[in-house]
């Protein structure tokens, strides 16, 4: 395939309610929608996932358009690609900025998917019909409101629930939980808000049959979660830390986790998300989707990626309407009792909804190569 036309739109999304995080909170996720063309028509589509602001990992919105437009498209438009897999390749070149690169791949694979005449998911191996999913709950102005929240999640069947934490904000909450839901599929994540001084803390959460705790320690550390694995019973599960397989392999030399949260952007895309994948089953490492607060093209590509069969723990996709008035796709995500059917139909399974997109959408820039 060649790409003749890619067009980058910027999309502002009110979210229905917003999402709290150790680091910051999302009350309107702005992302960027990228729409590739082939040489024969078909589009594709990906999804940008970083935020405004650089909390979770470096870039931000405006530094994947920068990326997109001034490096990755001029790279890719035009050039003969037979499998999306030399994608990665061809961006080697440039350093991390991950998301930027995951998106316009993620098109590529969708492209590929329907020139193949397979659903995403079978495109990447991927052999689940329906994937279990569970959901993740930002910091709560009260413990009350949280509970409340929780058992409204575990009542629609979400498979798991995971709360936020942070220092001051951690035991008492998780004590508080599990006093009134002793049983309940739960975990937490961090998102690096302590450091190895904190150990006696994070030890304390041993005693609350926590299926995992997610990224405790520096976004860039796996010597320090290391350290503490061996102190905790509760398996750690890496997020910020694992950029690649590289990054994924030396993890599980050291012995820094039990659990890989994959999610697409964080690793620069598909490929590079399969060969973590691959790793970690190799490894009797279990791994799940993670989940960006994405709109429904990067909600499809998820849901293709955990049909894969080492994602035997449910992700963090929920369905569109627990993020959104109106999603961009038709159908929406649906969750029925914390499960998603995967698509079957040619490519992501989904198709833009091209009104909410267009009522959204703040700019817009159409490349070709006469535009560069
Ligand atoms: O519902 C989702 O999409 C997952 C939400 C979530 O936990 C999250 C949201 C924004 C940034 C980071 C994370 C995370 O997994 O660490
Ligand atoms: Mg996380």
């Amino acid at each position: 395939m060649k790409l003749t036309e890619i067009t980058l739109r910027h999309l502002k999304m009110p979210m229905k309610a917003p999402f709290t995080t150790s680091f910051g909170t999302v009350a309107e996720k702005e992302l960027l929608l990228i729409e590739a063309m082939d040489e024969s028509g078909i589009t594709g589509w990906g999804e940008t996932v970083a935020f405004v602001a650089p909390w979770y990992t470096e870039e931000t919105v405006k530094t994947t358009w920068h990326m997109l437009k001034d490096f990755l498209i001029p790279l890719l438009l035009h050039k003969e690609i037979k499998h999306p897999d030399e994608v990665s390749a061809l961006f080697a070149s440039i350093r991390r900025n991950c998301m930027a690169k995951a998106s316009i791949e993620g098109a590529v694979w969708d492209i590929y998917a329907q020139q193949t005449k397979q659903s995403l998911a079978q495109a990447l191996g991927g052999n689940k019909q329906r994937i279990e999913v569970g959901v993740s709950v930002g910091i709560q102005s009260s413990t009350a409101k949280l509970i409340d929240q929780i058992k409204e999640h575990m009542h629609n069947g979400y498979k798991r629930v995971k709360i936020k934490i942070k220092p001051n904000h951690d035991v008492e909450v998780v004590r508080a939980i599990r006093t009134e839901l002793p049983d309940i599929p739960l975990m937490v994540d961090a998102n690096s808000a302590y450091t190895l001084n904190d150990i006696k803390i994070l030890q304390q959460l041993d005693a609350y049959n926590l299926l995992m705790i997610e990224q405790p320690l520096a976004t860039d550390d796996i010597v320090d979660h290391a350290t503490l694995q061996k102190q905790l019973q509760t398996s750690i599960c890496l997020d910020e830390s694992i950029t690649s397989v590289e990054d994924a392999r030396k993890a599980i030399e050291l012995g820094s986790c039990g659990v890989i949260n994959i999610k697409i952007g964080r690793v620069g895309g598909l490929t590079e998300a399969k060969r973590i994948h691959d790793l970690c089953q190799n490894n009797n490492i279990p791994v799940w989707c993670g989940g960006m607060l994405e709109a429904g093209i990067g909600r499809a590509h998820n849901i293709a990626l955990t049909s894969l069969s080492n994602f035997v723990l449910p992700g963090d996709t929920a369905g569109s309407s627990h993020y959104w008035y109106e999603d961009i796709i038709v159908p929406e995500v649906k969750a029925i009792s914390g499960y998603i059917d995967v698509p079957q139909s040619a490519g992501i399974g989904y198709a833009p909804n091209r009104a909410v997109i267009d009522k959204l959408t703040i700019s817009t820039e159409v490349y070709r190569s006469s535009t560069i």
